[in-house]
């Protein structure tokens, strides 16, 4: 399999059945009040080339918007990885609402990545979103809804034909979001999501991620994202190093840079 269909593997692993129960979409796709999403993990190691990476990590999560912060290579992409089951834990067990199993994990969690340029395949926009749906197997009319369904949500309905190299980095940015959104995924992780954007784009992206529904995990280096989040985790070299509401983590945490 090559790096891009493993990135993608997320995108096509997503699929309605169990979603459908745990984060109230009916199966006829409308969407009904959500009950509580709960992910825990539990002892959670990860270990590459004999490497601790992530360290016996226990946390139980269930607000809305969750920040994780952290130095360059304190284990956050890790981490977040491991809540859709792109990463496989060493040792213990990540739960989303009593699911464990890894495929299932991909089914419920949507992941955006960094740069969309790993995220986009197809050339045409609609084709793109359309592509996680084809595994679903859905009526064409139905496929065509949750397209313009999610265009519409984001005020993208004008992007719906246009070439997927042409777009602007915000542009690619939203409809990576829209791709993975279109799947109905019962929480919504991403990583580093607005480095590449600029300042304009930046703020047009969160205000998408702070409109969703869905919970939503953001690792970002750019703390001013996360100032009005539920709560922050703070990685450091493979633990947390802090956990709580955003005002005092973030503060340890800029406090702990200080040279
Ligand atoms: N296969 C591997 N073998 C050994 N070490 C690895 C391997 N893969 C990742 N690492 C190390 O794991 C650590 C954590 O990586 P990770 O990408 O999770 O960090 P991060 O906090 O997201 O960093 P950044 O902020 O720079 O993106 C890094 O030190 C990295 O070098």
């Amino acid at each position: 399999m090559s790096d891009r269909s493993r990135r993608h593997g997320h995108r096509q692993a997503l699929l309605p059945d169990h979603h459908a129960e745990i984060a109230g979409h009916a199966p006829d796709g409308n969407v009904t009040p959500a009950r509580s999403v709960v992910i825990e993990f539990a002892d959670v190691s990860v270990e590459k080339n004999g490497v601790p990476i992530l360290k016996d990590i226990t946390v139980r999560l269930s607000e809305r918007r969750i920040g994780v912060i952290g130095r360059n290579g304190s284990g956050k992409s890790t981490f977040a990885r491991l809540f859709n089951g792109i990463e496989a834990p060493s040792a213990g067990t990540v739960t989303l609402n009593g699911v464990t199993e890894r495929k299932a994990l991909r089914r419920h969690v949507g992941f955006v990545f960094q740069n969309p340029d790993n995220q986009i395949v197809y050339p045409i926009v609609s084709e793109d979103l359309a592509f996680g749906l084809k595994n679903l197997k859905l009526p064409r009319d139905e496929t065509q809804a949750r397209i313009d369904e999610v265009l519409a949500r984001f005020d993208l309905a004008h992007l719906r034909d246009r070439f997927t190299h042409q777009l602007s980095g915000g542009e690619k940015q939203m409809v990576a979001l829209a791709g993975v959104l279109v799947m109905r995924p019962t929480m919504i992780v991403l990583d580093e999501p607005t480095t590449l954007l600029d300042l304009w784009n930046k703020r047009k992206f969160m205000a998408a991620i702070d409109a969703l529904d869905e919970p939503v995990v953001v690792v970002s280096h750019d703390l001013d994202l996360l100032g009005h989040f539920d709560r922050v985790l703070h990685i450091e070299d493979g633990s947390i190093a802090g956990d709580g509401r955003p005002g005092p983590v973030l503060a340890r945490y800029v406090a702990g840079s200080q040279c």
